[in-house]
């Protein structure tokens, strides 16, 4: 099976992007994973898959596997960079798109300064619709795990999202309390687990440990699931200037809402492979 691709990122989440409207190409979850290794594949965080739309009031379905070939429900970083390709590939001469993913529509805007404006859709924050554990709906919950406790928030936006604040995310244990938190048995779909730290009312850091990867070097839905929680604690205003190791992205969301993101799309190469 002949397969091409284009490599692509987003601040650096980087991705291996496949256009199935003009393929038809069906990779499983080890081929997947395959593909993500670093040393003997393609390398990538996720494999974001085009393909035509299933309902006829969006353009595109956008279909999202991770490194370890688990399929899921959004990718902010990885939606930027769809609709980058949407035009690098000429599906489409429009400069935004309605695109429906397993977490539901979004929309993407290519804006003329070379950003990428998506609309996220709104943040969900029921535990049960997150999915999250809880006897009722709070802002920080108590997570305790191994003899620790840790204060998060949990929010979803299409994907599950677990956030903490820190002091200085440079020294952020993201590794270790990323691993132990991703499976918490709290959250029953796993969770990204965010470690923000508030540098003014307009601007934060923040590291995400992602489910299905690690740590990556931006998290896009991350970013809009901590600025959520952020603004929820009034810690946060909007827009808010959210800085991952990989870039920055500016979050807008009042209440009741979309999350808008706006971001950098990098195209890298684009390539073709024989599996
Ligand atoms: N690891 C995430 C999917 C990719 C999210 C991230 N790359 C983004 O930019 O939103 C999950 O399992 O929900």
């Amino acid at each position: 099976m002949l397969i091409h691709f284009s490599k692509m990122h987003g601040l650096g989440n980087d991705f291996m992007v496949i256009d199935n409207v003009t393929q038809n190409i069906f990779l499983n979850t080890e081929q997947i994973a395959a593909l993500a290794d670093r040393n003997r594949g393609i390398g990538f965080d996720q494999l974001l898959m085009v393909e035509p739309p299933y309902d006829p009031d969006v353009d595109f379905h956008y279909r999202i596997f991770n490194a370890d070939g688990s399929e899921v429900q959004q990718c902010g970083n990885g939606a930027r960079c769809f609709g980058r390709f949407i035009r690098h590939k000429g599906l489409s001469n429009k400069n935004s798109f309605r695109v429906s993913t397993k977490g539901g529509v979004i929309s993407i805007e290519l804006d003329k300064e070379g950003l990428v404006r998506v609309d996220m859709g709104e943040p969900v924050l029921q535990p049960q619709a997150i999915p999250f554990k809880a006897n009722k709906q709070e802002i920080t919950y108590i997570l305790r795990a191994e003899e620790q406790t840790f204060l998060c928030g949990a929010v979803s936006m299409g994907n599950p999202h677990c956030i903490m604040l820190v002091d200085d995310v440079d020294n952020a244990p993201v590794d270790q309390v990323g691993a132990l938190l991703t499976k918490h048995e709290r959250f029953p779909e796993a969770a990204n687990i965010g470690f923000l730290q508030i540098v003014s009312d307009q601007h934060a850091r923040l590291r995400v440990f992602e489910r299905g990867v690690g740590e990556t070097q931006a998290c896009g839905s991350g970013a809009c699931a901590a600025a959520v929680w952020g603004m929820l604690q009034e810690r946060l205003e909007s827009p808010a200037r959210i800085e991952l190791p990989g870039g920055t992205l500016e979050i807008s969301w009042q209440p009741g809402q979309s999350v808008f993101m706006t971001g950098e799309a990098s195209h890298v190469y684009d390539g073709q492979i024989v599996l």
